[in-house]
Parts: structure tokens; C-alpha cells; sequence
């Protein structure tokens, strides 16, 4: 079996090409060893690019545990460099992912441009004032961290608060991801913001769908698009239209989506 390594902005994948379909999609424990950082290649997640009608190819995407999951906007990005590295596309990419069809474009100096769904408005979360909840194709808990909880994004135990609210009853069965944020001095400039991973159980470098859920948020606090977000791994970029019953519409993620290695298993 012939495997990829892709990350964008630090948020990694194995990538099998599986055109021919032969991939066993029930076979959770061999995708959670494959995702293993002793045990395997080392992932956030595993996606399959397959041929589907109508598309470019199809995205399917598993969580580090081994579960298929909702979508994965690093992992689409990270998806449509590996079609240009096949030859599949060009600059170009029409493709569907569980959430539904994905326009994506990729540019000269290696960004990838993917097109989100259109989002919902944002939402009060049950914990306060400084919570929202925006699904982006996957669900997301954004907290704001207050200047009166005294500590930095940087000092913010992301792995202990994000876990508890990710197994708090309010999201049950089917849990969400958390993004912690700090607010710029300036709304113009880049939001720093961490998360915790559903499926992945732990903080990771970046995730796209969640600095989608931040950037909307953050457009409610003064931030105006395009939002540029800071993660552990790197920076992305959200461009947006509010639509005029507060939802979103011309939603695209942008950032790196870089192969790091490839070989045989
Ligand atoms: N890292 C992803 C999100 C992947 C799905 C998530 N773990 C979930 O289960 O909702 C991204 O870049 O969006």
C-alpha cells in the first residue's frame, strides 16, 4: 500500500490514493494504527481520494480514532494538492466531500483555496456570554478568552478545558470540536486561536473548519473579511459575505497544504 504525508498549517494526514475502491472503510483499527504517532505514520487523520460521478474525485475522510468523520477543511485542502500531484487537476477542483460539493483553486505560490459550505448564523453556546457555537461542515464550540480570566491563549490549559467541554452533556451524542481565541488589539489583525480536536482527543497545530467557526464568530467583534487566523501551525486566511438573515455564503479557506513524504506499508 502506497501512502502520502500532507499537513497544512500542521493539521496532518496519510492520503491513499484509492481510485480502485479497494480500501476496507470498515477497518477502524488498521485506520487508528495507520494514524498512530509510535505505532504508524504518525496523523491527525486519514483520507481516501476516490473517483466519484459528476466530481474530480471524492474526499473521504477519517478521524486519528479511526471513525469517518465530518468534514476536515485542512484535510480538503490537503486533498486537492494531492489531485494536482496526481495529475488529476490543475489550478482547479470541483469535488464532494460528506458535507457535500467543494469548489477549490490552487495558486502559483502553493495555496490552496477551498470553498466551505454556507454557514448557518452563529449561535449562543449554554457556558456564557464569551461562548458561540458555528458548524462548518463540522460543529464548533469557540470560546473567547476574557482579559479578566487572566492568562494568555498561550498559558490556556486547551487540553483540559476543551476536553470537558467537548464530553459536556449540551453536545451529546455527538460531541464538537473546541477553538479557544484570543482578540487582537486590532480586529484587523491575525486572531490567535487554538483547538481541541474531536476525534484526535487533543489540541492540535490548526484546524480549518475551526478557524472558519472563529473567523464568523469574530466577524460579530468587529473582525471584517477576510479574517486572517494565527494556529500553533501557522496562518489562514477566511474570506466571507454575510447573508442578510446573518448566515454566511462565498465562504474560502486559504492556506499551505504541503506533502511531506510518501512510502510503502
Ligand atoms: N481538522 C479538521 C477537522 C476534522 C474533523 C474534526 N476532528 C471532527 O471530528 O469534527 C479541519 O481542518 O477542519
Amino acid at each position: 500500500m502506497t501512502f502520502h504525508k500532507y499537513q497544512g498549517t500542521g493539521n496532518d494526514f496519510v492520503i491513499l490514493d484509492d481510485r480502485a475502491a479497494q480500501f476496507d472503510l470498515t477497518n477502524q483499527p488498521l485506520i487508528a494504527r495507520l494514524c498512530h504517532r509510535r505505532f504508524g505514520i504518525g496523523a491527525d487523520g486519514l483520507m481516501l481520494l476516490r473517483n466519484t460521478e459528476g466530481y474530480d474525485f471524492e474526499m473521504v475522510y477519517f478521524n486519528a480514532d479511526g471513525n469517518p468523520s465530518s468534514m476536515c477543511g485542512n484535510g480538503g485542502r490537503c486533498l486537492v494538492a494531492f489531485a494536482k500531484h496526481l495529475g488529476i487537476i490543475d489550478k482547479e477542483a470541483n469535488f464532494l466531500a460528506v458535507d457535500g460539493p467543494h469548489q477549490a483553486r490552487v495558486e502559483a505560490d502553493g495555496t490552496v483555496r477551498l470553498k466551505m459550505i454556507d454557514v448557518a448564523p452563529v449561535q449562543e453556546a449554554w457556558v456564557g456570554e464569551e461562548d458561540v457555537f458555528v458548524h462548518t461542515g463540522s460543529p464548533h464550540h469557540v470560546h473567547f478568552l476574557d482579559a479578566s480570566e487572566g492568562h494568555t491563549l498561550a498559558e490556556f490549559d486547551v487540553y483540559g478545558a476543551g476536553h470537558d467541554i467537548r464530553y459536556d452533556q449540551a453536545y451529546d451524542p455527538a460531541g464538537t470540536n473546541v477553538n479557544f481565541v484570543e482578540t487582537p488589539a486590532d480586529p484587523a489583525h491575525p486572531w490567535p486561536v487554538r483547538t481541541y480536536e474531536r476525534g484526535v482527543e487533543d489540541e492540535t497545530l490548526s484546524c480549518g473548519t475551526g478557524v472558519t467557526a472563529v473567523a464568523l464568530a469574530a466577524s460579530q467583534r468587529g473582525a471584517t473579511s477576510p479574517v486572517r487566523l494565527q494556529t500553533p501551525g501557522g496562518l489562514l486566511e477566511v474570506s466571507f459575505d454575510v447573508r442578510a438573515d446573518g448566515g454566511f455564503e462565498n465562504v474560502w479557506l486559504s492556506g499551505p497544504a504541503v506533502r511531506v513524504f510518501g512510502g510503502e506499508l
